[in-house]
């Protein structure tokens, strides 16, 4: 049973948001919690907009001109609005890292690629540098696999070796919350395993919020699920709820298969 026993605490929260590509309104009138130190998966049908909500949240659409936020994400405990104008979308980025569908490390070495966003955020410090690869390496299950071969390119690590080094990566630079984007769609059953059984002991460390097709991967691995639909938040709910009493009967076909 993944239903919280303790009191949750909010680590974000949507609140009555709206994205729009140029004409397009991708993402209508969405609010939901996001709660500290807890999995939620983000479900529904290709193009529903999850990808499009995910990136949100470390405002990465801000790269292309035309693209158009409204409502909130605050972020906690400094009740911070992430897509405020004055809000630097480095500075959220270094909060909020993202992990991506296929791994892709930086063409450098397995060192260097955990390294990266230290050495952007100024850390000069060798030492300090060294800590924080090697705790990073460890937080992703690496560190065993590659603590002899740390010069090595990290391109020539298996497809989930380099899934956990992008995840070590995002780690390095203590986000508060690690965006996933379908982190196991590129990766064989074994890899995808070790990747969801990672994603849950992180969360004891960082707030995670998962996109993924698998509906069992969603019901495996996160506390709470959003479904969505066209741009729409159907539901949303702990994850135990929401796949086995949900609410709402458009949810109750996707989920189980009659639709999707
Ligand atoms: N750069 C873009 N410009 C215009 N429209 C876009 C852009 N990216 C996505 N869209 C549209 O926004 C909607 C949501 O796309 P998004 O990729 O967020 O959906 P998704 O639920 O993640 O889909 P999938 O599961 O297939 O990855 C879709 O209609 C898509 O065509």
């Amino acid at each position: 049973m993944k239903t919280p026993a303790t009191p949750l605490a909010l680590k974000s929260e949507v609140r009555d948001f709206n994205f729009h590509y140029g004409q397009f309104h991708a993402l209508k009138g969405i609010s939901f919690p996001v709660y500290d130190k807890k999995v939620t998966a983000l479900i529904g049908p290709s193009g529903c907009g999850k990808s499009t909500l995910l990136r949100s949240f470390n405002r990465m659409h801000d790269l292309y001109p035309g693209n158009r936020y409204a409502g909130e994400i605050r972020l906690y405990p400094d009740n911070t609005n992430l897509l405020a104008a004055d809000v630097d979308p480095i500075e959220v980025r270094m909060r909020i890292s993202m992990v991506f569908q296929k791994p892709n490390p930086f063409p450098k070495s397995i060192y260097e690629n955990v390294a990266y966003g230290l050495r952007v955020r100024g850390e000069k410090n060798r030492t300090v540098i060294d800590g924080k690869v090697e705790q990073a390496l460890k937080d992703a299950a690496l560190w065993d696999e590659v603590k002899h071969r740390l010069d090595e390119l990290g391109a020539n690590l298996s497809g989930g070796q380099q899934q956990r080094l992008c995840i070590a990566r995002a780690l390095a630079t203590d986000p508060e919350i690690i965006l996933f984007d379908e982190p196991t769609s590129a990766l064989d059953p074994i890899a995808t395993a070790s990747i969801e059984e990672l994603v849950t002991e992180l969360k004891d460390k960082v707030t995670i919020l998962i996109v993924t097709h698998n509906m069992q991967q969603a019901a495996r691995i996160s506390d709470f699920t959003a479904y969505m639909y066209l741009g729409e938040l159907v539901e949303f709910g702990v994850t135990d709820e929401l796949f086995l009493k949900p609410k709402k009967k458009e949810t109750e076909d996707y989920i189980t298969g009659r639709f999707g």
